[in-house]
């Protein structure tokens, strides 16, 4: 696979304060890729350098092998950019914003609808933008980034301020934008979101990475316990100590709960003494690799 992105050493300062300082990394063809940190972690201000809409201090952005800075017309056509706050022309319904975006870049009418579709915005395509719901008004946004079939797509904090409901319908809209062979980057500070749609993330924090790779393996790097719970009453606690592979035991009102290193014999041991009612296994999240890296608790 070739680089879509390639950053290196790049830093931008404000009032001598580098607010991105030294970040480098590389994101490949057709990956889904996220920046995760919380407010303020130099998230955007990364994102606008490399879309060329802010001039980095130093380093370099090579974007599909160009340099966006000074502003690249060439690569116009290319990217796609949902900026955190959207705006739209005055009293233009759905469907006439993404013709207005999309004819600025010659883009076929027949993408116009195929767009609605896309992001589940076909019954609203005769409501003007300004009665749309927040995320349907985020999802019109992301419609608007893409109707000229862009290569690659950026996404600045898509699901904020969106209820739950509204992020998990977006989260699908923006898989399937992936399956269609596009590069995201996306900008998150909800480390749930980070893990289930990232192939790659960067944790970043006051201008700074501070761990890069795929989700499910920095958590592994963490060497963090298993919490295995069972419902209260189906395993006695002194019986739990002594099971295989057990580091602690303790009990809430609902449940016993099992620490494990190694759950396979664990799990294996509570299911021959058919202790395994109401089960649940948690293991680390995106989280505790904060915790660790941090020494503080993630604060969106
Ligand atoms: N134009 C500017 N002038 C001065 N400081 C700025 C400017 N733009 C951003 N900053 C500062 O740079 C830091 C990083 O901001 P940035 O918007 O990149 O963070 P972020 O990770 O995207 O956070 P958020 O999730 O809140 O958008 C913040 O402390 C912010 O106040």
């Amino acid at each position: 696979m070739t680089d879509t992105i390639e950053v290196e050493g790049l830093v931008k300062r404000y009032a001598g304060k580098a607010v991105v300082d030294d970040v480098a990394f590389t994101v490949r063809e057709g990956e889904f890729f996220g920046l995760l940190g919380p407010n303020g972690a130099g998230k955007t201000t990364t994102l606008e350098m490399i879309e060329g809409l802010r001039e980095p201090d130093a380093g370099t952005v090579r974007l599909l092998g160009e340099a966006p800075w000074p502003r690249n017309p060439a690569l116009l056509p290319r990217i796609g950019v949902q900026l955190q706050a959207t705006a739209f022309f005055d009293r233009l319904t759905a469907r006439e914003q993404l013709s207005t975006f999309g004819s600025l870049y010659d883009a076929p009418a027949s993408r116009v609808d195929e767009m609605l579709e896309l992001v589940g915005l076909t019954d609203k395509a005769d409501t003007q933008a300004e009665k749309l719901s927040g995320g349907q008004a985020q999802r019109l946004s992301i419609a608007c980034a893409l109707v000229h079939d862009p290569d690659v797509v950026f996404l600045d904090e898509p699901t904020a301020a969106l209820d739950p409901q509204a992020r998990r319908n977006l989260w699908d809209v923006l898989r399937e934008i992936n399956a269609r062979g596009k590069t995201v980057v996306l900008t998150t500070h909800y480390m749930d979101e980070a893990e289930l749609l990232c192939d790659r993330v960067a944790i970043i924090d006051e201008g700074r990475i501070l761990r890069m790779g795929p989700p499910a393996e920095l958590v592994r790097g963490l060497d963090a316990p298993v919490r295995i719970s069972v419902e209260r009453g189906a395993l006695q606690l002194d019986e739990a100590r002594t099971l295989p592979g057990v580091d602690e035991v303790s009990e809430d009102a609902a449940s016993v709960v099992l620490t494990s290193r190694t759950p396979a014999p664990l799990l294996s041991a509570l299911a021959d003494r058919d202790a395994l009612a109401g089960l649940q296994v948690r293991g680390a999240t995106l989280e505790d690799v904060f915790l660790d890296l941090t020494g503080r608790a993630y604060r969106a």
